[in-house]
């Protein structure tokens, strides 16, 4: 080759129903000139002479992407590549191609592949490389992207004032929608308090309006069933939140009598399909803190559900497997549940790893590994009762680390990248995209976003620290590298 770096892009369009077709491909590239080198359409012939059926598909695809890729959206020049393309057996030494088959095929609306094909060492090599290991005495890279519908964030924290002028483009450059909790201070609960918030959230977008804020009431033992009627004639409210008073951040003027009290407008939130959003914590001081979401499903949960069965609810941010046992065992459509990259990712350990960690704190609290892994295995199954929802809650860095910190991980930065981590180490990327786009709109009803975002298995380092005028926030992972990064298609 002729001292300059030629890179190719083959862009299969693996579609979930073209997944099967796939099956059993077996696919190394060779980059290097071998005895038998081939031009572009040399190779293809040759394809189609020594490829078995299946082999040919996978070739039919890449003469297409390769054409487009000739149309100029290719860094580098394609007249004339020179390279080998050879199928072997599976085996040997580093990572075989179907092993992208078997983590990506399923899923993926599309996955890209980049091979550079180094001839000189002078441009640099390692952009863009993936985590597929280089062949041993040839050089190129992988680089992968999944490109999935616009993804919702069905519970976040967004605050007032300052601070959500700082958080709010991380949700908004990512998400189409997010269900917008109500704990402010004062709480937001009456529809035109929601109405007013709702205000000042697009007005901090700038004119972003790409992003739609769905606003929820703070359920109070004073709300009274007129509130929902209004609530759901103003067209922007879509939940009502119940905090057990005392639970969490922002929680004292919440419920003390659900089955007194708040019994009708539990009633007529029934009537005007109002889902309720719960955090699911018994506040009862006896109970330890690591058992209080398994004690709310027993004492709270299993007995509401059963009063009023079609009352449609979400269990936000699961912590247990008792949880997630719990919305699986429940009729779908009626019950779902919400889940945080944190409790995907992270245990109880991360609490306390070389010391007390205050930004991995959050109601309710991590827990064990075991239960990690359960909520992982579930989401992952591709229950449709599961969906994304962050529970991203900015605290200031002085309130968080002090004597006595406020609960609340700040994750939007993170939250796709880490999602899709979780995915892609459970090997069930191609479940990534119902959780993150389509389970949610469809238990709210609502229609599923129609732009793309695409995450590009790339490393990025999580900043430090994000500034603001009052002082800064620090965002889960901070100053730790992942992949996956996200850019939403204009
Ligand atoms: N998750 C948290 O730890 N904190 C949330 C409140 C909540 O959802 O519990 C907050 O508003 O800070």
């Amino acid at each position: 080759m002729s001292g300059e770096w030629w890179w190719f892009r083959m862009k299969m369009a693996w579609m979930a129903n073209r997944s099967c077709r796939m099956s059993g491909v077996e696919w190394r590239w060779f980059s290097r000139p071998t005895p038998t080198s081939f031009g572009r359409k040399a190779l293809f012939d040759h394809l189609k002479k020594n490829g078995s059926a299946e082999r040919l598909n996978v070739a039919h695809e890449g003469v297409h992407s390769m054409q487009m890729a000739e149309d100029g959206d290719i860094d580098g020049k394609l007249d004339n590549p020179v390279f080998e393309l050879r199928s072997i057996e599976p085996k040997v030494d580093d990572v075989p191609f179907n092993q992208i088959h078997e983590r990506f095929a399923p899923a993926v609306a599309q996955m890209i592949i980049t091979f550079a094909l180094p001839s000189s060492p002078s441009r640099p090599y390692n952009s863009n490389i993936g985590h597929f290991k280089r062949f041993k005495g040839c050089g190129y890279g992988v680089r992968m992207e999944l490109s999935i519908a616009q993804p919702d964030d069905w519970h976040l924290h967004l605050r007032d004032g300052e601070l959500l002028k700082t958080v709010i483009s991380h949700s908004a450059k990512q998400f189409g929608r997010a269900i917008i909790m109500p704990n402010l201070r004062p709480p937001v609960t009456t529809t035109a308090a929601a109405v007013a918030y709702r205000d000042s959230i697009m007005k901090a977008l700038q004119g972003n309006t790409d992003f739609t804020p769905l606003m929820t009431l703070y359920l109070t033992d004073k709300t009274s069933p007129h509130e929902i009627k209004l609530a759901r004639e103003s067209g922007v409210v879509y939940g009502v939140k119940l905090y057990p008073a005392g639970a969490t951040t922002n929680s004292q003027d919440g419920v003390t009598d659900l089955f007194g009290k708040c019994m009708p407008v539990l009633e007529e939130m029934v009537n005007q399909n109002m889902p309720l959003l719960v955090h699911g914590e018994v506040t009862d001081p006896q109970i330890d803190i690591f058992d209080r979401e398994r004690v709310f499903i027993d004492r709270i949960l299993k007995p509401l559900i059963q009063r009023l069965p079609k009352l449609k609810v979400v269990m936000e941010h699961v912590t247990t497997m008792e949880a997630v046992k719990f919305v699986e065992s429940c009729e779908e459509g009626c019950v779902a549940a919400t889940v945080t990259p944190q409790h995907l990712y992270l245990n109880r350990n991360s609490l306390f790893q070389g010391g007390l960690q205050p930004h991995n704190y959050c109601l309710p609290v991590l827990k064990r590994v075991t239960h990690r892994q359960a909520i992982v295995a579930s989401v992952t199954s591709g229950n449709k009762r599961f969906f994304l929802g962050t529970d991203s809650a900015p605290h200031d860095r002085q309130r968080k680390e002090c004597a006595c910190g406020c609960a609340g991980v700040y994750n939007s930065p993170v939250a796709l990248s880490i999602y899709a981590k979780v995915f892609e180490e459970a090997g069930a990327l191609d479940k990534l995209e119902a959780f993150t786009s389509f389970n949610g709109p469809d238990f709210y009803g609502l229609p599923r976003n129609t732009r793309t975002i695409t995450l590009k298995k790339t490393t990025w380092k999580v900043p430090e620290s994000y500034a603001y005028a009052s002082g800064s926030i620090v965002p889960m992972s901070a100053g730790e590298s992942l992949e996956w990064l996200p850019y939403l298609s204009s």
